[in-house]
């Protein structure tokens, strides 16, 4: 079973958790683009549903298939949220951020009351940290910003740099105007120390730790679709 196969398996899955009338964030990336297929299919058989997206890229995916994406702003709490994963650690705890939208994807999850992770059987993993972690920076004085993160990376024996996220010869700008530096940690061994660590530095706007968010994940593989609690 290709990865792609398990990304459709596992957005199909989660559409059993979207009852009817319910409010739902949609997250972003290819296993998320599963989900919203398979939530354009329910509504066209006449389920009804507030949806909000969790980037550009989404709602345009949204909107080609014909969804109306609502403001945040105007629909309060969420029932839920589903979204993917670069990697999915033990408690859930999440690296996300591989496709830059980790500011308003933390946003949407956290004005979510349930929120469910959708990942391949690869991003399963017994400590976070292969993938490298995303740290979405604000431009003005990005310089002296990454070189306070690179003090608190050395405080978590983390000594690799960050690395500018580029499209071509460009910066990576986020949907918010904000730049994104990588990190190959390696392995992140205090999640929870590091996350609130960088969060606390002026300048960095977010980072793609999403720890104590994910209320379920269902992952992907030949066996059919495993369902993973905190
Ligand atoms: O966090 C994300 C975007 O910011 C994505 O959910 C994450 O990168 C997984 O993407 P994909 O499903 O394409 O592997």
């Amino acid at each position: 079973m290709t990865a792609d196969e398990q990304k459709k398996q596992v957005g199909d899955a989660a559409v059993a958790y979207v009852k009817d009338g319910m409010k739902v964030g949609l997250g972003t990336g290819s296993t998320a683009a599963w989900f919203v297929k398979a939530v354009a299919e329910q509504i066209k058989a006449g389920m009804k549903l507030t949806l909000v997206s969790t980037s550009i890229q989404t709602t345009q995916l949204a909107e080609s298939l014909g969804l109306v994406i609502k403001d945040i702003n105007d629909v309060g709490m969420l029932d839920l949220c589903v979204d993917g994963a670069d990697e999915v650690g033990p408690g859930l705890a999440l690296i996300k951020g591989g496709g830059a939208a980790l500011l308003r994807e933390k946003l949407i999850w956290e004005q979510a009351n349930s929120c469910i992770v959708i990942a391949d059987a690869a991003k399963h993993v017994a400590t976070l940290g292969k993938f490298a972690l995303p740290i979405e920076v604000e431009p003005f004085a990005w310089k002296g910003t990454v070189n306070r993160i690179s003090d608190v990376l050395i405080e978590f024996d983390i000594t690799m740099m960050p690395k500018a996220r580029k499209k071509g010869d460009d910066y990576w700008i986020t949907d918010g105007g904000n730049l994104i530096f990588d990190v190959a940690c390696g392995a992140i061994h205090e999640p929870a120390g590091l996350a609130s660590a960088l969060k606390s530095l002026t300048g960095v706007v977010d980072h793609g730790l999403f720890l104590d968010l994910a209320d379920v994940a269902l992952i992907g593989g030949p066996d059919g679709v495993k369902v993973l609690h905190p």
